[in-house]
């Protein structure tokens, strides 16, 4: 048997059959493409700079020894001990230090370094670490501007501080325009700088006699105003585009490769392979790529969904490109919105009426508008600066990759007697979709069928199979991309889509497989649950909504409650405690992550969600929109109680944890607050890594309408968050299905990294804060018995002084609190609730004065004593 399998062992090759097949074409322009070359030559620029660097650096204790060497440079190559130079990186190193530094620009050389790290790090790591072009613009300015400098400030020094052409502009300058007019010029420019990177307030001292209500002008609505940052952020964002422009141009070639026709310049192209056969006699050989335009304006891109066009046995695939998209539009909207209107000036605290004796309605109106940012008129929204763009963002489009994943379908689909009439392509971030539709007589659910077969035949993870995709009457195969494409935070937050919408509660999430933004309103959805198991992207998620909000809202606008009971997540949200945060009064923590104290706010809450029920029926309001259009035109009396509502959003990081420890305590108020809370303006957001039932109750489920999933770890924890499978077959790192508006949508998460969030909170940390920190109203535990007798640690610090006003007037009224102290209703009230536990005042009456129990100061004094 053995001889016999020897004697059938094929022939060894000839030498020439052998040649021919090592015969290997490769072109210079592969070799230049290849990833490996742009390693090596990033290493290279990495190494460059370094060279620089230490040949400067010692040029510049060295030169003097050197200079007479380099001047006669034939000679230093004579090998001849007198010809030794000093410089550490030797004659090369004392050569290209002297023609940089003397011969050119003197110590702006430096620069130069700065660029080839740049340069390297971005080209070795395949990745936009720094932005070149900023860079570059850094590099001629500093050269220009620094060598100008040193050669005029250090005129009479040996050693050549500004270079050779640092003297020549300096002395032409200085011929042009003097040294004085040189001086300013060269202050002018660095005080230009200051301005362009720091954009400082500049105040006029406003003398009353100009002051009109006119002049002043309103805070920017949206963190983009007139300022010199704003213009800033209007080049960051636009240059941020400009550089996503460019790679795509790189794109063609990679697209053009031979056979396949793909053109991609910038503009939205289709490719459709016209070369078509009927696919029962063989689909899987006959198909190419070529291209056909499409315009390239803002025109929505062509659809993946097939034309309504007589159905024929051609089948073509068309890939779907990324939209382009219009450079960023001056992000100045809400300025533009709330500008001009008359007495934007008044402050909040003219509210408060210098009588007791209540104000008519007429003299609010007569006031003009109130407006709630003027509270905190300073305050600066955070630049789209201080966000990244990860990678490229362009996405890949591999024409071998679609080619090959489009035949295996169509043979997987052959292989079961299903046939197709046609295969579109849309190339998402992480996914490609490919939407197919069916022979006529082709029942759905055989493909649905198929699902596991079909993954199978990819063999990829990751394949989601929509049968049909809704509306559209055809079926989708969602296949994970090999080469995936970070979507950025920046890059969401920059669209136009988020800069000029007018939801409420703007949340950007992700981007859409046809690459479009999916930005909505947390206020419509009205409430989100999310779930994913560990490690696929919950908390960059909880992250991108936070970003989110926090660049859309003012302080005056929004709070949030934050329970994090892993205790590090949203840890670093604490800097913008005193500007975001509501919190319970006398609590030292801003973010909750005891399970008792979660309690104590989700309760707390409920009595604020009641409070503001309250305020609304007194107003005849509908919701918190109505009852702040009111408010803001000033109909609603603020010593009645009435006060601008900010929106509150409850974000709870680890729901799981709450309810194993905590359960039905936790369970009801999260589901009455889901029921109840959308209307006056507190919206929920809850996150977990169990998507079990014993977690997400019916309870739950029944009033988070929107959900989240990331990748899950079984089919039963995706049919328990999203009431369908699916999510088990995500691919991780952001990747996830939104269930909103009762359509399932596969989105990738838009990733905002920790020092990016990091940057952000401190940006508004950092500045001044409303004079008072929200609190929620004190909620009382039934259970705890001593609960009357709070404790000075509980105490309002204003408790003392707010117990001695009521006594002295004998009238138990928040309102009095909220004028003569000049308070906000929320602390005025959790006051009153104080003097009520102290026995100071009685029970509450409604819209009448509480009895004041204490008639005397002396009686007063014995019970504040006690304390
Ligand atoms: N949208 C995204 N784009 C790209 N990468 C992402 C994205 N989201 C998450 N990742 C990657 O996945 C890692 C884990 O993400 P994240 O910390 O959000 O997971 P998690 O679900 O919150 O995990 P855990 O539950 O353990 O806290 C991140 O460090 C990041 O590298």
């Amino acid at each position: 048997m053995a001889n016999k399998l020897k004697t059938k062992a094929p022939p060894a090759p000839s030498p020439d059959e052998l040649k021919a097949d090592k015969e290997v074409e490769v072109t210079v322009k592969e070799v230049v493409k290849d990833e490996r070359t742009t390693k090596i030559a990033g290493a290279i620029s990495l190494l460059v700079a370094a060279f620089l660097f230490i040949a400067f650096t010692s040029y510049c204790f060295t030169w003097q020894q050197d200079q007479d060497k380099v001047f006669r440079f034939t000679d230093i190559f004579k090998i001849d001990n007198n010809n030794a130079v000093s410089n550490l990186l030797g004659v090369l190193g004392a050569y290209i230090a002297h023609v940089f530094i003397r011969n050119g620009f003197g110590l702006a050389s430096y620069l130069f370094c700065t660029f080839f790290f740049v340069l390297g790090a971005n080209l070795l790591f395949d990745k936009k670490i720094f932005s070149i072009v900023r860079n570059l613009r850094y590099l001629i300015t500093g050269l220009l501007v620094l060598s100008v400098s040193f050669s005029f400030f250090f005129q009479h020094t040996a050693f050549s501080f500004g270079g050779a052409a640092g003297e020549l502009m300096e002395a032409w300058l200085v011929k042009w325009i003097g040294s004085v007019g040189t001086a300013a010029l060269l202050l002018l420019a660095v005080l230009a700088y200051v301005i362009w990177r720091f954009n400082p307030v500049f105040k006029m001292p406003v003398l009353p006699v100009f002051k009109s209500p006119s002049s002043s002008k309103q805070v920017p609505a949206t963190g983009d105003g007139l300022g010199m940052e704003d213009m800033e952020e209007e080049d960051e964002p636009s240059m941020a585009l400009y550089n996503r422009e460019e790679p795509e141009e790189e794109e063609d070639d990679d697209i053009n490769s031979p056979g396949n026709k793909l053109k991609n310049d910038g503009k939205n192209v289709m490719v459709i392979m016209p070369k078509t056969v009927p696919l029962q006699v063989n689909p899987m050989n006959d198909f190419s790529l070529t291209e056909k335009d499409i315009p390239a304006d803002e025109a929505p891109v062509p659809p993946p969904s097939m034309p309504d066009e007589p159905l024929t046995e051609k089948a073509a695939l068309f890939i779907q490109q990324p939209r382009t998209r219009k450079p960023v539009a001056p992000v100045n909207m809400e300025l533009e919105i709330n500008a001009g209107k008359p007495d934007e000036d008044v402050p909040s605290e003219i509210f408060i009426p210098p009588a007791e004796t209540p104000v008519a309605a007429k003299d609010y109106k007569a006031q003009g508008d109130y407006e709630p940012t003027l509270d905190l008129r300073d305050y600066k929204y955070p630049s789209i600066d201080l966000l990244e763009t990860h990678g490229s963002e362009k996405i890949v489009h591999d024409p071998a990759e679609l080619e090959t994943h489009k035949n295996q379908i169509i043979e997987t689909l052959k292989n079961y007697d299903i046939a197709i009439q046609r295969i579109a392509a849309t190339v998402g971030p992480t996914v490609t979709l490919y939407e197919i539709v069916p022979a006529p007589g082709v029942r759905i659910s055989r493909i649905k069928n198929l699902e596991d077969d079909i993954a199978l035949s990819l063999a990829a993870l990751g394949i989601r199979i929509i049968a049909p995709i809704p509306g559209k009457g055809t079926i989708g195969i969602e296949v994970p991309n090999v080469r995936k494409t970070v979507v950025s935070m920046k890059t969401l937050l920059a669209s136009d889509k988020f800069q000029n919408n007018t939801f409420s509660l703007p949340i950007a999430i992700g981007k859409k497989i046809d690459n479009e933004n999916f930005i909505v309103d947390l206020a419509s959805m009205p409430h989100l649950l999310m779930a994913g198991a560990t490690g696929q992207g919950k908390s960059v998620g909880i992250n991108a909504l936070l970003v989110s909000l926090l660049y859309k809202k003012h302080p005056s606008q929004l709070k949030l409650v934050l329970v994090d009971p892993k205790k590090v997540e949203l840890s670093l949200y604490r800097v913008i405690e005193k500007h975001f945060l509501a919190k319970l009064p006398g609590e030292d923590e801003p973010i909750i992550t005891d399970t008792k104290k979660v309690i104590n706010s989700l309760n707390a809450l409920c009595i604020e969600m009641d409070n503001r029920y309250d305020l609304l029926k007194e107003a005849g309001c509908r919701n918190i929109k109505e009852y702040n259009e009111k408010f803001v035109k000033r109909r609603l009396n603020p010593q009645k109680g009435h006060q601008f509502l900010p929106f509150i959003v409850l974000v709870i990081d680890e729901f799981a944890d709450l309810i194993m420890t905590a359960g039905k305590e936790i369970e009801l108020p999260i589901a009455r607050l889901a029921q109840l809370a959308r209307a006056v303006g507190i919206h929920l957001i809850i996150a977990t890594q169990r998507p079990s039932v014993n977690i997400i109750t019916g309870t739950i489920k029944a009033n988070f309408p929107a959900r989240i999933a990331f990748k899950v770890s079984s089919k039963i924890d995706s049919r328990t968050i999203l009431d369908a499978g699916g999510a088990e077959q995500l691919i991780g790192k952001g990747d996830m299905l939104v269930s909103y508006n009762g359509e399932i949508t596969r989105l990738q998460c838009a990733f905002v990294d920790t020092p990016e969030v990091d940057r952000i909170v401190e940006f508004i940390g950092y500045q001044a804060s409303l004079p008072e920190q929200y609190y929620l109203p004190l909620f009382e535990d039934d259970k705890e018995p001593d609960h009357k007798n709070f404790d000075g640690e509980d105490r309002d610090p204003l408790f003392e002084e707010a117990a001695k006003l009521i006594v002295a007037n004998q009238i138990g009224s928040t309102s009095l609190i909220q004028r003569k102290m000049k308070l906000g209703y929320n602390r005025a009230g959790r006051l009153m609730d104080q003097l009520e536990a102290a026995g100071i005042v009685g029970k509450n009456l409604g819209s009448k004065a509480r009895d004041v129990l204490v008639k005397s100061d002396t009686e007063l004094q014995e019970i504040l004593d006690m304390f």
